[in-house]
């Protein structure tokens, strides 16, 4: 087999279901705004920025790893600077290669300076729509979704679910819970959820990754997801073999072939797994779950998706054959509408790979 070789991963299209806004900050912007709002940072050397956002974010703990968004929201306070962070946001998925990307934020910590939930939503997606217009000029079309995120220890996911339904035909093709999981199950937002499956409305949970088999199994359960984010601890109910026995949810997860939404570098650096190597991608592709690789948040790993598809390129000797596989899993998940997810798989996906897959 000839080696893959890491710029013509970046040329083959991908598609990423899992990209945080406020966690793919190009450090020399956050530099930039932080200087325009008197905001101080730990440094305000942009190489040295990114390579703290990466030590900082690795400590083996999400608790921490999540207090280096900080210093990103801090700068995310005006439509302005909401709009350009969401327009670089296209231009830098765009350039490695993402063809289709859903990128999530969460309004509710975007009201420091008077901005309303509403022109939060307007900025951020005028954003990419500009990026994505600037990307196709430059010969790297992207189509870019955006995901609402609710804050998991807050108390808002009923207003921001409805205010993701209120913007669906303009951008808005989901809505998400993060943060720190242990503590808050999903259950704590089962009127969102309930409301959102009201509304024919789509929606990921993150759970399974700082917390075990109960947050997956309420977050399909209990609330009704379609995807899970992360849901790496799916193993947990998983008995090694040979041949690997799976539990009933487990078996639940792979029959229903729910999206798990894998994260494999962010992983590593919030203890969830041991490496990338180690990392349960591996026993999850083997066993056929619908698995989707993602990057979670750029900057805190000083990641892009072609290099978690180099890694595991590196980790498990995966070829163009699964690296398609991974693609085309992602854009079966997405959450527009079945035709479109289709019209991208083969005009732009399918063919592409052909000519490398042999
Ligand atoms: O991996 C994650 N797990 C839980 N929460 C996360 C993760 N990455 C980012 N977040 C949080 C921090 C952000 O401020 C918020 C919205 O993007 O989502
Ligand atoms: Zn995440």
């Amino acid at each position: 087999m000839v080696a893959i070789r890491y710029e013509d991963i970046v040329k083959v299209p991908k598609a990423l279901l899992h990209d945080h806004l406020d966690g793919g900050l190009r450090a020399a912007t956050i530099v930039e705004l932080a200087a325009e709002i008197g905001h101080e940072l730990p440094t305000t050397d942009p190489e040295a920025l990114g390579r703290w956002f990466v030590d900082a974010a690795s400590s083996g703990s999400l608790e921490r790893y999540l207090e280096t968004f900080a210093h990103t929201v801090a700068v995310m306070q005006t439509a302005p600077a909401l709009h350009r962070v969401a327009k670089e946001c296209a231009l830098d998925l765009a350039a490695d290669g993402v063809v289709y990307a859903e990128v999530r934020f969460a309004p509710e910590q975007h009201l420091e300076r008077d901005l309303t939930l509403d022109e939060v939503v307007e900025a951020v997606v005028a954003g990419f729509v500009e990026g994505s217009a600037l990307a196709a000029e430059a010969g790297t079309p992207i189509r870019v979704g955006t995901l609402l995120t609710a804050m998991r220890h807050a108390a808002r996911s009923q207003e921001i679910a409805e205010l993701a339904v209120r913007h669906r035909d303009a951008g808005v093709v989901g809505f998400d819970i993060a943060g720190a999981e242990a503590g808050f199950p999903p259950t704590r937002h089962l009127d969102a959820f309930e409301y959102l499956q009201r509304e024919n409305f789509h929606f990921t949970i993150h759970a399974g990754e700082a917390f075990g088999l109960p947050s997956i199994w309420q977050a399909i359960q209990w609330c009704g997801a379609d995807r899970l984010g992360h849901g790496v601890r799916i193993v947990d109910d998983i008995t090694p073999g040979p041949p690997p026995v799976l539990g009933r949810l487990a078996a639940y997860v792979r029959d229903k072939r729910i999206p798990l939404e894998l994260c494999p570098s962010s992983n590593v650096q919030t203890g969830a797994a041991a490496s990338i190597a180690e990392h349960p991608i591996g026993l999850l592709r083997d066993l056929r779950f619908r698995v989707t690789v993602n990057t979670d948040n750029r900057l805190m790993s000083g990641t892009s998706m072609s290099r978690e598809m180099a890694l595991l390129v590196e980790a498990f000797g995966y070829g163009w054959k699964e690296l398609q596989w991974f693609t085309i899993n992602a854009m079966k998940s997405a959450f527009i509408p079945f035709d479109e997810r289709l019209a991208i798989i083969d005009e732009v996906i399918k063919p592409a790979y052909a000519k490398l897959v042999g």
